[in-house]
C-alpha cells in the first residue's frame, strides 16, 4: 500500500572528519522545509535584567499582560517565578518539569544568585536529570548526541549543588548520576543546544529566551557559508510553537551535505574560528575560511568590501555573493534570509529573515540592500 508520508528530504550519513551529518536524499529546492524538529528538552536562559516580558514556564510563549481580575496560573512551589499560559501547560509542567525536587532546587538556585552562565547550566542539568526520571528514552537520546565532558571546577560545583538536593529525594534514576555523567551532559548541551530568541524588536538586541535540545536537528554540521538556516516561531499560537524549522537557502543537489551556521553569518574569521574551536572542538576549513585565513585581520573589512564591489575579486571570493543574497539588510540584525517554501512547485519570491522576521519580496530585499550600501559608503 502506498504511504502518504512524504519521503524525508534529508538522511543521516557519516562523513570522515565531521562525524554524523545530514545530506540531501533528493534534489532540494530553495525555501523547502528540510526538517521540523520538536525538542526533547527545553529550559530557560537566565532572566534578562532589561527585559520586562514574561513567558510560559512550559511552552515558553510570551504571556499576555495579566488581567487584574483573572487568576494567574503558577506553580504552587515556585509561585510567580513559574507562570503558565494555559491550564494544559500548567498541568503538564506540574507532572513533569515542576516536580517537587526540581522546584526545591530552583528555589535554592534563586537564593544563591549565581552568574547568568551558571544559572543557565543549572537549569539545563535540572531539566536533564528530570528527563532521566520522566522519559528515559529521551534521556538516552540526549546522551547519544555529540560531546565529550571535562571535569572542571564549574562542573564539580554544579554537580555538588544538584547532588545535595537529589539526596533528599532518592528517586530511582538518581542512582546513576556521577560527576562524570554531569560533565558528559554539559558537553552535550554546549555542542547541541539551539537558542530560541527573544523578539528582537522588543529588547533591541539578540537575546535567548530558552534553549532546546532537538535530537534530529543536532546532526546538522556547521559551515560558514551554510546552505540552510533555521527558523523558530516561539510566540506563534497553537501547538508546536517551540519546534524549529530548517529551510534551504537555495537549490541543493542530491547527496550534498546540508549545513547550518552555528552563529550569525557576518562574524569575522577570527571570532568564528575561536568559537568553533572552544565550543565545538574543531578547526573550520570551509571554502570561506580557506579564503579568509589569507586576509590580514585589520584588512578583513576592506577585503570583504572589495570582494563585493569588484567582479574579478568576486570570483576569487566566492562568498561575496552569499552576503548580498542571504544576509539580512537590516543593520545590526545579522540574520540569514531564506525564501518561503515553494507553493505547488513554484518558487516563492518572498524572503524571510530568521532573526528579525521581516518578510520582503526579492525586489524589496534588493532595494533595502542598495540603501544599506549607500549608508555604508
Ligand atoms: C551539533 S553536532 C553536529 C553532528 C555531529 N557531527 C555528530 O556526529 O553528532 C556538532 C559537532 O559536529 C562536528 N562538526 C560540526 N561541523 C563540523 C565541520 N564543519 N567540520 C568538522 N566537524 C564538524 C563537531 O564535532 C561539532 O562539535
Amino acid at each position: 500500500m502506498a504511504s502518504d508520508t512524504p519521503e524525508p528530504l534529508v538522511q543521516l550519513a557519516d562523513i570522515s572528519g565531521r562525524g554524523r551529518a545530514l545530506i540531501a536524499s533528493k534534489a532540494i529546492f530553495a525555501g523547502q522545509i528540510l526538517l521540523q524538529d520538536t525538542p526533547i528538552l527545553l529550559y530557560p536562559a537566565a532572566p534578562h535584567k532589561n527585559l520586562s516580558s514574561s513567558f510560559c514556564s512550559h511552552c515558553f510563549r510570551s504571556l499576555p499582560i495579566p488581567n487584574p481580575n483573572s487568576a494567574t496560573l503558577c506553580c504552587p512551589s515556585c509561585s510567580n517565578f513559574a507562570l503558565f499560559c494555559s491550564p494544559e501547560c500548567h498541568s503538564i509542567a506540574l507532572a513533569s518539569s515542576h516536580s517537587q525536587w526540581v522546584c526545591k532546587a530552583l528555589g535554592l538556585l534563586r537564593s544563591s544568585n549565581p552568574s547568568s552562565e551558571l544559572q543557565t547550566q543549572a537549569n539545563f542539568l535540572l531539566g536533564a536529570y528530570n528527563l532521566a526520571e520522566i522519559s528515559p528514552d529521551d534521556f538516552n537520546m540526549l546522551l547519544s548526541l555529540q560531546g565529550e565532558g571535562t571535569l572542571d571546577g564549574e562542573t564539580q560545583m554544579l554537580h555538588s549543588f544538584i547532588s545535595a538536593v537529589m539526596a533528599e529525594f532518592p528517586l530511582k534514576s538518581f542512582s546513576r548520576f556521577s560527576v562524570e555523567l554531569t560533565a558528559a551532559l554539559l558537553a552535550r548541551d554546549k555542542r547541541n543546544a539551539f537558542g530560541l530568541m527573544e523578539n528582537s524588536k522588543e529588547c533591541g538586541e539578540r537575546m535567548v529566551r530558552a534553549y532546546g535540545i532537538y535530537p534530529r536537528a543536532s546532526f546538522f554540521n556547521h559551515d560558514c557559508l551554510p546552505n540552510a538556516c533555521r527558523f523558530d516561531y516561539i510566540d506563534k499560537p497553537g501547538d508546536g510553537n517551540n519546534d524549529i524549522i530548517i529551510r534551504a537557502l537555495h537549490d541543493i543537489a542530491e547527496g550534498k551535505e546540508i549545513c547550518l551556521s552555528y552563529f550569525p553569518v557576518n562574524w569575522k574569521f577570527a571570532d568564528r574560528q575561536k568559537r568553533l574551536l572552544e565550543d565545538y572542538g574543531f578547526v573550520c576549513e570551509c571554502d570561506r575560511c580557506i579564503v579568509e585565513k589569507t586576509w590580514r585581520e585589520d584588512d578583513e573589512e576592506e577585503d570583504e568590501k572589495m570582494a563585493l564591489e569588484n567582479e574579478e575579486e568576486e570570483q576569487e571570493f566566492p562568498h561575496a555573493y552569499f552576503f548580498v543574497r542571504y544576509l539580512c539588510p537590516n543593520e545590526e540584525c545579522g540574520g540569514t534570509v531564506a525564501p518561503l517554501p515553494p507553493s505547488q512547485g513554484t518558487p516563492s519570491n518572498i524572503m524571510e529573515c530568521n532573526v528579525c522576521g521581516q518578510l520582503r519580496t526579492e525586489e524589496e530585499f534588493n532595494r533595502d540592500e542598495d540603501e544599506d550600501d549607500m549608508v555604508d559608503d
